[in-house]
């Protein structure tokens, strides 16, 4: 009995074949992913020469599997055993133990949820600020982008400020954070059009991480405090500082532009969190389980790795789709619905094992205080006109969304 492979419709190319970086799949990975999981545990990409797991299984095995698959080689297409990094790597993202912890710790301790408690009185005045900004006397209907308005609004409005850097520059940050996750794919086009400004994208994020540019109560300033204490080194702080603007900003742009479409596009859903504004917090992990944000991760193997029947050589690269392991129905019932009463914990959307985001709490803080804000003023919401995606080598992203909000 001949198998055909399985295809990624609607191209009808082999999944072996596709390019999950291309205009195509970016525009709408759904059809890939499910391909993916249906062709098997482990996938060769010839495309790229790497291996890829869609289902939730292995993409879990191998996130926890540190040892195994390690970060140390980074998480992009690129490999730092044979490759120069564009930039120093990160000393937590594309670190292994024992170089990872120190660091890991430094920065646990300060995102810890006890931490953020003086943040939230803080950033729900911020979001009921901008809502009410945005809604006021402009009659009982609003339109509006919602990306400009509300997702890329209250992060830039809240985050930096927390981090502590100057507020000068500040609109560096997304195109910075864009060139980033593109660069953990390959050097395509999008890639090659963030390229000409880096430099200067680049040297003025650096500079944001000196001591001397930190407030004094903000997270970088209790990572350079960390360095006087000597839990880490004076060479170590700025990178961590780094971390903190290349991983959170973007990423919870678009994680909350996700769950506004996810709600305009499930009003049965509003209306639950209408009715129970106690369920954002759980909404948002469903909204990032559901739309994942970061779609995907690589890995480096550090020997010769067996995944179900296939063999991973020793340094052989793995591509982690944590978007179609959070939509695989082995491990998810009705995984396309987007349900308030499910509980999404276990998701993969940020990640799972020694690396999972150091950052989660705060996200989920920002996202609280949004959709209690908008929850406690708008009745219905709903999309306005034709959405835009927004392509990126890693992130899912909308570069626009029509909104309409009744107030009530
Ligand atoms: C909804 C928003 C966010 C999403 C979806 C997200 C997603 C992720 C994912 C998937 C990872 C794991 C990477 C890997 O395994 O290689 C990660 C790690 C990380 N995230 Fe987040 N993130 C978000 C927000 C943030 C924020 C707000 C911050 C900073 C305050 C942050 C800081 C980090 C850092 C530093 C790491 C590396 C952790 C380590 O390697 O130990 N993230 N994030
Ligand atoms: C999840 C993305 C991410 C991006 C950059 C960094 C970093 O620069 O440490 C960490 C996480």
């Amino acid at each position: 009995m001949t198998t055909t492979a399985p295809t990624s419709p609607p191209t009808g190319t082999p999944v072996s074949d596709a390019d999950p970086f291309g205009p195509e799949i970016l525009e709408d990975p759904l059809p890939f992913h499910a391909a993916l999981r249906e062709a098997g545990p482990v996938v060769h990409l010839s495309r790229y020469g790497v291996y890829a797991m869609g289902r939730y299984e292995q993409v879990h095995a191998a996130l926890r599997d540190w040892q195994g698959f390690q970060s140390g080689a980074g998480v992009g297409l690129s490999n730092f055993r044979t490759e120069q990094p564009w930039r120093p790597p990160s000393l937590l993202l594309e670190a292994d133990p024992p170089h990872h912890d120190a660091p890991r710790r430094v920065l646990s301790t300060i995102l810890v949820p006890r931490a953020l408690r003086g943040l939230r009185e803080r950033w729900t005045a911020a979001a009921v600020d901008l809502v009410d900004g945005l809604l006021a006397r402009r009659g009982d209907v609003v339109e509006f982008d919602a990306v400009p308005a509300l997702a890329e609004a209250f992060p830039l409005r809240v985050f930096p400020d927390a981090v502590g850097i100057p507020a000068g520059g500040r609109e560096n940050l997304l195109p910075y954070g864009e060139f980033l996750f593109n660069a953990f794919g390959p050097h395509n086009e999008l890639v090659a059009a963030g390229a000409p400004r880096l430099p200067e994208l680049a040297a003025w994020v650096n500079a944001q991480c000196a001591r001397e540019a930190l407030a004094p109560d903000g997270f970088g300033a209790r990572i350079w405090a960390a360095a006087d204490r000597g839990d880490i080194t004076p060479e170590q702080a700025p990178l961590i500082v780094r971390s903190l603007l290349s991983a959170g900003v973007d990423t919870t742009v678009h994680a909350l532009a996700a769950a506004l479409h996810a709600f305009a596009t499930h009003p049965e859903q509003w209306r639950r969190l209408r009715a129970r504004p106690e369920l954002a917090r759980v909404a948002f992990d469903e909204a990032v389980r559901w739309a994942s944000p970061v779609q995907t991760f690589f890995r480096t193997a550090t020997t010769d790795v067996r995944v179900a029947d296939t063999v991973i050589p020793d340094g052989e690269k793995i591509l982690m789709f944590l978007a179609a392991a959070n939509r695989d129905p082995r491990r998810w019932t009705d995984p396309d619905r987007f349900d308030l009463s499910r509980d999404p914990s276990g998701h993969l959307g940020f990640g799972f094992g020694i690396h999972q985001c150091v950052g989660q709490h705060v996200a989920r803080l920002e996202a609280e205080c949004l959709l209690t804000a908008l929850a406690a003023r708008v009745e219905t919401i709903e999309v306005a006109g034709p959405t835009r995606r927004h392509h990126n080598n890693t992130l899912r992203a909308w570069g626009s969304l029509p909104m309409r909000v009744r107030l009530g």
